[in-house]
């Protein structure tokens, strides 16, 4: 029996998509130039999953058109597997790339392989190996056509969020890619948010680790519920047998970054959009690295001294705080892809991009069913704090982020993706910027010129040559 469907790369999540695929009746098979990789999908002893060594074995083996998905690395890895397996396949059939690849490699191959006859799709593909197993968020760009063949496959092993599988087709060449570039660009900033909290938690209200779970588990059960709060409620349980201590505890506080977070806020430079809170993330886990660095300036550095307060009407402000917070973020990716929609041409839809972010992927959350209805209610929607429901929320928890804020920084705890959600806030509602000064130095050291307000055209002063 052929199989209408094909995987190359069959490590973890390879073989867990395809394993998906066959739980839903798909004959598939998996190729890897790793034997090992190769035994072990096969020792599945799944009847309808054939895995191959032989990449000619495994391309006749498939239906035609043949449809191959791609999960290896991203990187120049994609480029020279794609070029091997131009040689086994036939014009018209369809390749899928389903690793987290730069946009621009994926813009080069779409049209690259358009040329040569075949249809090229960009897909992200979220929510990790378990995601991969019982039900992923993806995000198909690139070919319609070839979209259109895959649709019922995809439907099929994606979640499903009241009926609604989580997958759709993002649109033109290389949007698929950009949407999971800005997915992962605020799972960053969500992550921060995160640590933040646990950082206010323990240093700030000096709560037990058990403390601190019971919040995660009630937050978990409100507005706040989402994969990464859920995640963060079962780290706050997990201790290795045996052991009193959580396991957490023992993991050094060095993050590591795949590169993702960086390509969104370089792109949201590329395009001036201002996302403060995902660069903040990604400079962070920049910081974490320098840990000597921060053992020697903690000794320089003393802490200021420490105020009490009242830890349960604490964790209601930071509750408001955070949802301000996690707005904002979400927000901020939001208006990048607007901006990138208008740059790139994409045909995104941007209720589209939050329906199918409400389940399987990392930053799924019980408030992308408001990002969702605010887009569907108004799909030209320039900047979700314009949405009417979410201005009447974001009204009530500001006094509250604002003193979370400013308390925190008293104390000396870094909780910069909070300040700069606040910041962001209070200059996006700011009328008039002090970029005039800005404008006025720029022209007074380097004549970069200015423009006035009521007035056409750009202009220069000798600022020197002063007449007062
Ligand atoms: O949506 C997902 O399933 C994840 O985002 C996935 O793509 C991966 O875990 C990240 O790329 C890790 O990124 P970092 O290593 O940069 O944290």
């Amino acid at each position: 029996n052929q199989s209408s469907f094909g995987m190359i790369g069959l490590g973890t999540m390879g073989s867990n998509l395809l394993q998906n695929i066959a739980d839903h009746g798909y004959n598939c098979s998996g190729y890897d130039n790793d034997a090992e990789k190769v035994d072990t999908v096969n020792h599945l002893s799944r009847e309808n999953i054939h895995a191959f060594s032989d990449l000619k074995e495994f391309a006749q083996n498939l239906k035609s058109p043949k449809v191959v998905m791609l999960l290896v690395p991203a990187g120049k890895i994609v480029d020279s597997v794609i070029e091997e397996l131009l040689q086994v396949l036939d014009k018209g059939d369809i390749i899928i790339d389903g690793g987290n690849s730069h946009f621009t490699d994926t813009e080069r191959r779409f049209v690259d392989l358009e040329k040569k006859g075949f249809h090229f799709v960009g897909m992200g593909v979220s929510g990790g190996e378990e995601g991969a197993r019982k039900g992923p968020s993806m995000m198909p760009g690139g070919d319609k056509k070839a979209y259109e063949t895959l649709k019922p496959i995809l439907e099929k092993i994606a979640a499903h969020v009241n009926g609604d599988p989580t997958v759709a087709f993002m649109g033109e060449r290389s949007a698929g890619h950009f949407v999971k570039m800005v997915h992962n660009g605020i799972e960053y900033a969500l992550m921060q948010l995160i640590s933040e909290t646990y950082e206010v938690m323990k240093k700030g209200l000096q709560m037990e680790d058990k403390e601190i779970h019971s919040v995660f588990e009630k937050w978990n059960e409100g507005r706040l519920k989402s994969y990464l709060i859920e995640i963060t409620r079962d780290i706050f349980a997990y201790k290795k047998k045996g052991a009193h201590h959580l396991f957490f505890n023992d993991i050094k506080d060095e993050a590591k970054a795949k590169g993702t977070g960086k390509w969104t806020s370089q792109a949201a430079m590329d395009l001036t959009v201002p996302i403060p809170m995902i660069d903040i993330a990604v400079s962070m886990r920049d910081l974490s690295k320098y840990k000597d660095l921060r053992f020697k300036a903690s000794k320089l550095y003393p802490d200021p001294e420490k105020s009490d307060f009242n830890t349960t009407e604490y964790i209601a402000k930071l509750e408001e705080a955070f949802y301000f917070s996690m707005v904002s973020a979400y927000a901020q990716g939001m208006h990048l892809l607007d901006r990138a929609n208008e740059e790139f041409n994409y045909h995104l839809n941007l209720d589209l991009i939050a329906k199918i972010w409400r389940g399987g992927c990392i930053i799924r959350s019980e408030f992308l069913e408001d990002i969702y209805a605010a887009y569907k209610k108004d799909s030209k929607l320039k900047h979700l704090f314009l949405d009417e429901s979410i201005q009447k929320s974001l009204l009530k928890s500001i006094p509250s982020v604002r003193s979370v804020v400013s308390d925190a920084v008293l104390q000396g705890i870094a909780i910069p993706s909070f300040a700069s959600a606040l910041s962001y806030f209070d200059n996006i509602r700011n009328e008039e910027m002090p970029a005039n000064l800005i404008q006025a130095q720029r022209d007074f050291f380097g004549s970069h010129t200015y423009e006035l307000k009521g007035k056409e055209g750009v202009f220069h002063t000798d600022w020197e040559v002063s007449n007062h």
